[in-house]
């Protein structure tokens, strides 16, 4: 086991879902909810959940600048679904209130698939992982609707009525998904933020 630690942002949403898999990628995965904790990690998954909520928690936790600051300083870190909505620069169909950390040169619209499709899966081939396209799970998920070009488009829908939608990208140090691989048993996407954060 190496000594990385890596926090899962647990104000809500699957926090135990990318615990699990990240103890599988031989590093320290912790929750973390409180201030003195985001100065202890390496590096942050924030969860899939609901954006409105997590934005809201973060701010009565008082984790919110300090995440924000550790972000803006380099620390990486990788959104799944509610999760990339927090790391994305501008949100579309948000609530007036609901605020995200950004980083990632990116718009999202949130529920973005519409209501046909709440949830569906669908296969899409990630660059940088190998081994053939990943099993993406949407649950009202959000897409990326535009970027800015600092940012790396890794992944888009392949097939069906969103095909060629933005769902996965990564920025520097920064990487997000619109779907949950937290979910799926399958470790690639998450072995894929570690080497990142291993990288540094
Ligand atoms: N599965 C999810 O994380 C859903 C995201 C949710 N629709 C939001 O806006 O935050």
């Amino acid at each position: 086991m190496s000594d990385l630690v890596i926090g899962v942002l647990a104000l809500q949403g699957d926090v135990r879902e990318h615990l699990a898999a990240l103890a599988e990628c031989d590093v320290i995965a912790r929750p973390v909810r409180r201030p003195g904790e985001i100065d202890e990690i390496d590096a942050l998954v924030i969860p899939g959940g609901e954006s409105t909520t997590m934005s809201k928690l973060a701010l009565t936790f008082e984790v919110f600048e300090p995440i924000h600051k550790r972000l803006a300083e380099g620390m990486p870190a990788y959104g799944s679904c509610a999760g990339m909505i927090m790391l994305a620069d501008e949100v579309l169909d948000g609530r007036a209130d609901q605020r995200s950390f950004g980083g990632i040169g990116m718009t999202v619209r949130r529920n973005a698939f519409g209501r046909q499709v709440d949830s569906f899966e669908s296969p899409v081939d990630i660059d940088g992982v190998e081994g053939g396209p990943v099993n993406a799970v949407f649950i009202r998920a959000p897409w990326v609707e535009s970027v800015s070009d600092q940012v790396e488009v890794l992944g888009r829908v392949a097939s069906g009525p969103a095909t060629g939608r933005m769902v996965a990208v990564r920025q520097g140090h920064l990487l997000a998904t619109s779907f949950h691989p937290e979910l799926t048993g399958d470790l690639r996407v998450h072995r894929l933020f570690v080497d990142m954060v291993r990288e540094g």
